[in-house]
């Protein structure tokens, strides 16, 4: 388990003081992927470079596991390092050593015998999906297979935490995806906690437990990815969730729909966890007499379940239309009549 508790760090910056973590308090549990997302200058490198123990905070403290690693330095703290790794948005490896050397270095730091060495290169070059490989440079490889590279060095040492610094940010969607699911995998096989922080929130969405969101060096929303995406509470989460999300809920977009359905009423419907893969709309028609167009759809997935948005045009009666969406209401799906203006 992670605690950050009253986590402050300041600069001075000339004459002035510059909080750049303001009063962070955080439980990550063990073999959760926790994501904080924030603009840039928010504060989320600072962050993790005092999980890293690279910076010391101005006051607050980190357990790590036990471990108060705000409190120790030199041998002990380098020690207690190894069980916190880390990946970079650009790689940080080195360009005059192959791949397999990448991979050793941290082992070689840590004097581990060279046969014993390759064994744990060959274990780790498997798992990231590196074979044969072995022998190349980083300047031969893709920009995803670099960060292979770097996944397979940050579990050379068998850390407890994965800390993850934009990790997807220099590489195009495909490969990010690729890479994201590697994450996944990683973590469901080897049980490790990942902490990381991006400005993206597709990176939150399709491989976080939770989030917190920062702003001005403050934690402003924390909680289940599921949740946050379904009633995100503040602007600043609302603008994220608005990246992965269409804006269906536009005026102009409904002004659009309205002009292709002019008859009958505009229905949103929010489906959250498991009925997301219900037949509700198979219910709907066999117990009311209302006539139903499907106009557009999503359903996205996260770690937590999937949640979809379906806009229905539904004729009928007021009575009938009242009826079917009280119909919805009781089935726990989140049914509204799309304003006009
Ligand atoms: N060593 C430092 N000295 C002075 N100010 C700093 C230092 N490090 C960070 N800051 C300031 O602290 C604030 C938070 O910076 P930080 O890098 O943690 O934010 P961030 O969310 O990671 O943004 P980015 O993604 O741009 O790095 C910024 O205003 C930054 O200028």
């Amino acid at each position: 388990m992670i605690e950050l508790k009253q986590l402050t760090k300041t600069f001075d910056v000339g004459k002035t003081t510059l909080t750049a973590v303001d009063d962070v308090n955080l439980t990550i549990a063990d073999g959760e992927i926790f994501g904080i997302i924030g603009y840039s200058g928010a504060g989320k490198s600072t962050l993790i470079r005092i999980l890293n123990g690279l910076e010391k905070p101005t006051s607050g403290t980190v357990d790590i596991n036990g471990q108060k690693i705000t409190d120790i330095k030199g041998a002990e703290l380098r020690k207690a390092r190894q069980k916190v790794s880390m990946i970079f948005q650009h790689f940080n490896l080195l360009w005059s050593r192959t791949v397999q050397e990448n991979i050793e270095f941290p082992l070689e730091i840590a004097g581990v015998p060279k046969a014993k060495r390759v064994e744990k290169v060959k274990e780790l070059v498997e798992l990231v999906g590196l074979a044969g490989r072995e022998h190349a440079y980083p300047s031969q490889l893709s920009g995803g297979q670099k960060q292979r590279v770097g996944i397979a060095r940050a579990l050379a040492n068998d850390p407890e935490v994965l800390l993850c610094d934009e990790a997807t940010s220099a590489l195009d969607p495909e490969t990010t995806d690729a890479i994201l699911d590697l994450l996944v995998d990683i973590n469901k096989r080897l049980g490790l906690t990942i902490v990381l922080i991006t400005h993206e929130m597709h990176v939150i969405r399709k491989i976080c437990h939770r989030v917190a969101v920062m702003e001005g060096g403050k934690v402003v929303e924390l909680g289940d990815v599921l949740e946050i995406f379904q009633t995100p509470k503040q602007e600043i989460t609302k603008r994220f969730v608005a990246q992965v999300t269409e804006s269906e809920d536009s005026s102009e977009t409904i002004k659009h729909l309205r002009e292709l359905y002019p008859t009958g009423e505009l229905v949103k419907l929010v489906f959250v966890g498991e009925q997301a893969e219900q037949p509700i709309l198979t219910q709907l028609i066999r117990k009311h007499p209302v006539e139903i167009n499907i106009v557009q759809g999503k359903v996205s997935h996260t770690q937590r379940g999937a949640y979809g948005t379906l806009i229905l045009q539904l004729k009928g009666t007021d009575a009938e239309i009242r009826q079917a969406l009280e119909f919805l209401n009781q089935e726990n799906v989140q049914a509204e009549v799309m304003a006009n203006d």
